[in-house]
C-alpha cells in the first residue's frame, strides 16, 4: 500500500489522496495485480534468485511489458535487492542523492518496498512508499531519489526504451524531507 511522507511530516495512505499530490510531477501510479500463481509467489518469497528464477518471474509478468512494449519499451530486467547482495549500500548510493533520467523511470515492484522521493514544481519534497503490485512511471526530467526501507528488501521490474536514458544526472539540490519508517 503506498505512503506519501509530505514535508510536514504527515502521511496519505489513501491512493486518489497520493494520486492527486503527485499529479504536478505527472507521475503514474497504478495497482498490478500479481496475480496467484504459486511458482511465482514461491520465488518472490525468496531473498536472491538466479539469473533463470529471475527470467521465470519476468515470464509470469510479461503480459504487463507486452503492454508497453506497444508504446516502445523494448526491454526488462528484475532489480532484487536485499542485505546479502555484495555492494549494496555502494550500488544504493547512486540512487539516494536528487537526480534526473533522460527517460521515464518506470519500475513495478513485486516483493519489498522501497521509498522513491520527489521535489514538486513548488520545490516542496514528498517522500513515497511503494509496495508489492504497484506500478510507478516516473517522467524523464523528474527530481527524484530512491532509497530502501529499514527492511532493506525490494524486487522490481523495471522496464526500458533504450538503456542510456536511465543514467542518473545529478542535481545539487539537498533533500530536506524526514526518513520514513518500515511501512506499516
Ligand atoms: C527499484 S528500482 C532501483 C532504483 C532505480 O533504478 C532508480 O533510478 C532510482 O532512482
Ligand atoms: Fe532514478
Ligand atoms: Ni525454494
Amino acid at each position: 500500500m503506498a505512503i506519501l511522507q509530505m514535508e510536514d511530516g504527515s502521511k496519505l495512505t489513501d491512493l486518489q489522496s497520493i494520486i492527486q499530490e503527485l499529479a504536478p510531477l505527472g507521475i503514474t501510479l497504478n495497482y498490478w495485480s500479481i496475480g496467484d500463481n504459486p511458482e511465482l509467489h514461491h520465488l518472490l518469497s525468496q531473498d536472491s534468485l538466479d539469473d533463470a528464477q529471475k527470467e521465470t518471474v519476468l515470464t509470469h509478468l510479461d503480459h504487463y511489458f507486452n503492454e508497453l512494449a506497444s508504446t516502445g519499451y523494448t526491454s526488462r530486467d528484475l532489480i532484487v535487492l536485499h542485505p546479502e547482495v555484495p555492494n549494496l549500500d555502494t550500488m544504493l548510493s547512486k540512487f539516494d542523492k536528487i537526480h534526473t533520467h533522460a527517460d521515464d523511470e518506470v519500475r513495478y515492484i513485486v516483493a519489498g518496498e522501497g521509498i522513491f522521493g520527489f521535489v514538486r514544481p513548488d520545490g516542496s519534497q514528498v517522500e513515497l512508499t511503494v509496495q508489492p503490485q504497484e506500478y510507478i512511471n516516473v517522467p524523464a526530467g523528474t527530481q527524484h531519489w530512491f532509497i530502501l526501507t529499514p527492511a532493506k528488501r525490494v524486487k522490481a521490474v523495471r522496464y526500458f526504451c533504450g538503456t542510456a536514458g536511465w543514467v542518473p544526472k545529478y542535481t545539487d539540490i539537498q533533500i530536506r524531507v524526514g526518513r520514513q519508517v518500515a511501512s506499516v
